[in-house]
């Protein structure tokens, strides 16, 4: 019998963007960046760990494949964990030898600019950090595996400090507000391809860094007065604001990229459809309804207060039309009082098939531990469900 360990973790959505990193090593930022974290019953990553000393190698199962763990990411992450058990001597010598095995699986697709680091780190330094018993700032190290990452070991909303020291030492995240701050917030998460990017967060990010001038810019002006703004926005539940906030965000972010050299682009024809959408729905209402932000990818998170979650997805469906039947994932979506037709919309519709299905979720809490499971790992520590090819 060996100790299994399993967690969930979600993903979270940037409002206030992290793009450039000050150390490439430690994963240090330019700038602080504020997130969402959606909830784990919808979109999330489960990581079951254990430790034996049967285990030749140390062992990484991702979505039921063995990968390589020839991975610097995911090895700091394991050494760094460990260091800190030697010191807090909380486990014995022995434990602290053997090798691991690590089986994670995200309900969502991975490496597709849909955040899977961000949960799969989160989620695989919660386990960790359980297993060898240590008290840590799980944030510190859920970063080392990925930027993002360090904000998904909270609920609700959340910031990312940048910290200024050389060590990294503070640079983490903390809660801004508890998932129930904004019972009404919803997000509609548009996958537009669920295909890997061309160009990765972290080249891109370098990229950006080594030529933008807007993203100095951005850094010094932007960023610290958006911060403030976004924060109060969030504590006061000024949803004009927060939208605003966030759409202007997201458009300096991928402007960064375009303002790069070489540049590169994420948004496609789709991506740009849904802007124009929403900022003519808004028009329309006469108010801001809804947000749009993108991260490195041309899928959208949309931001909206369930209220008007029934019209915007009826608007959806008539610019996105789709035959298939699983084309709205995730919550119940609630029932529209009235039917909504969009006819007289003075945007036309796209042909079919340019979205391929929507997310409807909300903000969640952060990792979770689970001690009756389901495990990913037998009591042997054999993974289960692995495909044989
Ligand atoms: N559940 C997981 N456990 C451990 N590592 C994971 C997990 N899910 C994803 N990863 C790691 O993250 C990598 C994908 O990260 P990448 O940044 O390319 O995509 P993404 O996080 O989905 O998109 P983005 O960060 O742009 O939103 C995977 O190749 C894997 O190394
Ligand atoms: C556009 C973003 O999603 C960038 C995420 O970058 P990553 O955290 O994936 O990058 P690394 O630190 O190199 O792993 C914006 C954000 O989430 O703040």
């Amino acid at each position: 019998m060996s100790v299994i360990v399993t967690a969930t973790a979600s993903v979270n959505i940037a409002v206030i963007k992290y793009w450039g990193k000050r150390d490439e090593e430690l994963i240090l930022p330019l700038n602080d960046s504020i997130s969402a974290t959606l909830d784990t019953n919808v979109m999330c990553a489960r990581t079951s760990v254990c430790a034996r000393p049967d285990i030749e190698e140390n062992e990484m199962y991702l979505n039921g494949i063995k990968t390589s763990f020839d991975n610097k990411r995911l090895q700091t992450c394991l050494n760094k964990i460990k260091a800190i058990a030697t010191l807090q001597k909380v486990v014995d010598k022995e434990f602290l030898s053997w090798n691991v095995r690590i089986c994670s699986e995200n309900n969502f697709p991975t490496a597709a600019g849909l955040a899977s680091s961000a949960a799969g780190y989160a989620c695989l330094v919660t386990a960790l950090a359980k297993l060898y018993k240590i008290e840590s700032d799980i944030s510190q190290l859920a970063r080392l595996g990925s930027g993002s990452a360090c904000r998904s070991v909270f609920g609700g909303f959340v910031r990312w400090h940048a910290g200024g020291k050389c060590d990294g030492s503070d640079s983490t995240a903390s809660q801004i507000v508890q998932s129930t701050h904004w019972p009404e917030m919803r997000v509609l998460v548009l996958v537009v391809a669920d295909k890997k990017k061309h160009t990765s967060s972290s080249i891109g990010m370098k990229r950006s860094v080594e030529s933008s001038e807007l993203l100095k810019y951005r850094v010094e002006h932007c960023v610290p007065r958006r911060v403030d703004e976004m924060i109060n926005a969030i504590k006061g539940k000024d949803f004009q604001r927060f939208a605003e906030l966030t759409m202007k965000d997201s458009n300096q972010f991928h402007a960064v990229c375009l303002d790069s050299y070489p540049p590169f682009h994420y948004l496609t024809n789709v991506s740009y459809k849904i802007i124009d959408v929403i900022h003519k729905y808004n028009e329309i209402c006469k108010e801001t309804r809804v947000a749009y932000t993108f991260d490195a990818g041309p899928n959208a998170c949309l931001f909206l207060l369930e209220k008007d979650v029934p019209e915007v997805l009826s608007l959806i469906k008539y610019i996105f039309p789709s035959p298939n039947t699983d084309y709205v994932r995730g919550l119940d979506v609630p029932k529209a009082e009235e039917e909504n037709t969009f006819e007289t919309f003075p945007i036309q519709p796209m042909e079919e098939n340019k979205l391929q299905y929507l997310i409807y979720t909300k903000v969640g809490d952060g990792p979770e531990i689970h001690y009756d499971g389901p495990h990913l790992l037998n009591e042997l520590g054999q993974p289960l469900n692995v495909s044989k090819t």
